[in-house]
């Protein structure tokens, strides 16, 4: 039978491991873990998920502030708002959600983070920990630190011997990705879109990890059987059978197909996605530990 990879318990257990962490900090005397969410511009989808975050920061005990500024916000306007985020004593963690409107420039304003409070694990000091494999002292990216604690589920924490292709080669998830499953002993691919043979590469991955954004684009002919199967994929597509003008999520391997030529496979919705918050919790709360001079905990 396949396993079926809840990652709605995954999150849930992280996020109790959250709240205690959380609840320790405060009851040792320290401020409890402060969380900046920045949003530009009024797509809702962006607002969705924020609001999840903002949420789920109170949740854990955190003080959770949300700055909303206007589609029309100037590049230096948000640089400015960053930069007093990074000298607010109270403030721990940043995340800028992406994307920014065309006419702002995403990358000066992660860079600008300072290293210790991005909780998105996105500027080049924790990407190049990770790169080096230090995984200790930075912060590691939100979406593949998640994708990896469900990897961990079936095949534990050593992959040796087993062969990993990551479809994708974004900074965001593909690249981190490949350097957590590298730095667990995997032998590691990365496919893209000028890969010459994807299906052919999918056939050979003991574990399968699906992140380009084109929905239901795995086949089960991609697998070799047994194989697990992370889906990274969030696609809205139209679902004339729910009513007319509706949507619903699908992720990028065709689940329904797959399941059954797999070992275990995560779904979408009730996969990556909640990790990918319960991770920024924890990174959150890790960062604060770290500024109270606390050891923080591992998750
Ligand atoms: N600076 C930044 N950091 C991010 O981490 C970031 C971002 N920008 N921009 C957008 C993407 C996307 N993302 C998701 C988080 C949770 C779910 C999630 O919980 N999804 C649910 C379903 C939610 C629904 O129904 O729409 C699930 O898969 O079960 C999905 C996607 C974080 N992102």
């Amino acid at each position: 039978m396949t396993t079926v990879i809840d990652g709605k318990a995954a999150a849930a257990s992280v996020i109790e491991a959250v709240t205690s962490a959380a609840t320790g900090l405060a009851t040792s005397g320290h401020r409890k873990p402060g969380l900046a969410v920045v949003i530009v511009g009024d797509d809702p989808a962006s607002h969705a998920y924020v609001g999840a975050k903002s949420r789920m920061a109170k949740q854990c005990g955190f003080n959770s502030i949300q700055h909303t500024l206007p589609e029309n916000t100037a590049q230096a306007d948000l640089m400015a708002l960053v930069a007093s985020l990074n000298a607010n004593p109270e403030i721990d963690g940043i995340l800028v959600q992406l994307p920014l409107p065309k006419h702002l420039d995403s990358e000066p304003v992660i860079q600008s983070i300072l290293p210790e409070k991005d909780v998105d694990g996105l500027h080049i000091v924790n990407a190049g920990k990770l790169a080096t494999g230090d995984l200790k002292t930075g912060l590691l990216s939100c979406t593949p630190a998640g994708a990896m604690i469900l990897v961990r589920q079936i095949h534990g924490k050593d992959l040796s011997g087993l062969n990993a292709l990551v479809i994708g080669r974004s900074n965001l998830f593909g690249k981190p990705m490949a350097q957590l499953l590298l730095n667990a002993n995997a032998t590691v691919t990365i496919g893209h879109s000028r890969s010459r043979d994807l299906p052919e590469l999918a056939r050979q991955a003991d574990i399968l990890v699906a992140a380009v954004g084109r929905a239901e684009m795995v086949k089960a002919d991609w697998l070799k059987p047994g194989a697990t199967v992370i889906d990274v994929g969030i696609n809205r597509v139209p679902a004339p059978e729910k009513g007319e003008g509706k949507f619903k999520l699908v992720g990028d391997v065709a689940f329904a197909e797959c399941k059954p030529v797999a070992k275990a496979i995560s779904p979408v919705p009730g996969g990556v996605g909640p990790m990918t918050i319960a991770m920024l919790m924890a990174n959150t709360a890790i960062a604060a530990h770290r500024r109270a001079g606390v050891p923080a905990p591992s998750f």
